[in-house]
C-alpha cells in the first residue's frame, strides 16, 4: 500500500517551554481519510501546518509520497477555517485563480470551472462575491478552489464548525462523495466526534501534543451511515478513548 503522508517521530515547539508536537508518528495510505480529533490546544492544527509545510518541525522527519517535506506540497490544497477567499473575486474567480496562476485563459477554463461548481452546487452563484455567500456557500467555494486543481491530499482545519447542523451534514457528505469519485487522500482536522467517525477512515485521537490512539473505522465510506447502530458504537468508542485521555 503506498503511503501517501509518513510522519516519523515529528516534534515542534512555538516556544522553549511547551511543545505542541511531541513525537508524533503517522501513516496515512494513499485514497485513504484520516480525521484528527482531540481537545482544544493538543496540537491538531499545529499537526496539519506541519503537514502543508506552513512550520518546520525541529525533530523528526515528513514525506509526502515519498519526498522529504520543505516547503507547500505541489499535491495538496488546504481548506482553512475562515475559508481565506479573495473578498474583490467573484465565486467563480476565486475558483479560477489556480488555473489562472498556472497560465490557463479564462475562455479557455470556463467549462471546467463551471462544471465544478455545478457539481458542488454553486453555479448559480458563481457572479457573487464572498460577502454575499452563507457560511456553508462559502465554504464549498473553498473547496472547489482547491479542488480545481485536482489535488492528491485535501487537508481541511475544522472545515464545517462554523456551519449549522444540516449544512454540515451537506457538507461532510459532499466531501465523502470526493473521496470516494477522485480517491483523494484526505486529512482533516476536527473537533465533532461525529464528522470524525463519518470522515475518517482512520482517526487520529490527540492528547497534549502527542498521539494518544489511532483508531482504526471499518464502518467509513456510507452515506447512510449516520442513523445506524454501528455510527453511534464507533461514536461513543472515540469517546472513551478522548474521556480516558482527558483523565490522563
Ligand atoms: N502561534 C503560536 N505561538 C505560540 N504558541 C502557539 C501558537 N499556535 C499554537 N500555539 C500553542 O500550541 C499548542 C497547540 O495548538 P494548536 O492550535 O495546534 O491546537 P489545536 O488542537 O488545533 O487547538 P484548537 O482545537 O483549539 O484549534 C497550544 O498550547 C497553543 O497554545
Amino acid at each position: 500500500m503506498e503511503q501517501a503522508i509518513i510522519l516519523e517521530n515529528v516534534s515542534y515547539s512555538y516556544s522553549q517551554e511547551k511543545p505542541a508536537l511531541m513525537g508524533i508518528n503517522l501513516q496515512v495510505p494513499s485514497h485513504s481519510s484520516c480525521a484528527i480529533i482531540g481537545p482544544s490546544g493538543c496540537g491538531k492544527t499545529t499537526l496539519l501546518y506541519a503537514l502543508a509545510g506552513f512550520i518546520k518541525p525541529q525533530a523528526g522527519h515528513i514525506s509526502i509520497f515519498g519526498e522529504t517535506l520543505d516547503a507547500f506540497p505541489k499535491e495538496a490544497g488546504i481548506i482553512l477555517q475562515d475559508y481565506a477567499l479573495f473578498p474583490w473575486k467573484t465565486v467563480f474567480d476565486n475558483v479560477f485563480l489556480g488555473l489562472k496562476l498556472q497560465g490557463k485563459t479564462r475562455k479557455g477554463a470556463e467549462e471546467h470551472v463551471a462544471h465544478l461548481l455545478q457539481k458542488l452546487g454553486i453555479y448559480e452563484l458563481r457572479s457573487k462575491y464572498p460577502h454575499e455567500l452563507s457560511g456553508g456557500e462559502k465554504q464549498r467555494t473553498a473547496i472547489a478552489r482547491s479542488l480545481i486543481l485536482d489535488p492528491k491530499i485535501l487537508l481541511l482545519d475544522e472545515a464545517t464548525s462554523a456551519l449549522d447542523e444540516m449544512t454540515k451534514e451537506e457538507l461532510q457528505n459532499l466531501l465523502l462523495e470526493i473521496q470516494i469519485e477522485r480517491r483523494t487522500t484526505i486529512v482533516q482536522v476536527t473537533h465533532s466526534i461525529p464528522e470524525a467517525v463519518f470522515l475518517g477512515q482512520k482517526i487520529v485521537i490527540m492528547q497534549q501534543g502527542k498521539i494518544q490512539k489511532i483508531l482504526e473505522n471499518p464502518i467509513f465510506g456510507d452515506l447512510y451511515l449516520r442513523n445506524q447502530p454501528e455510527f453511534f458504537e464507533m461514536c461513543a468508542k472515540v469517546r472513551e478513548h478522548l474521556q480516558e485521555g482527558a483523565s490522563l
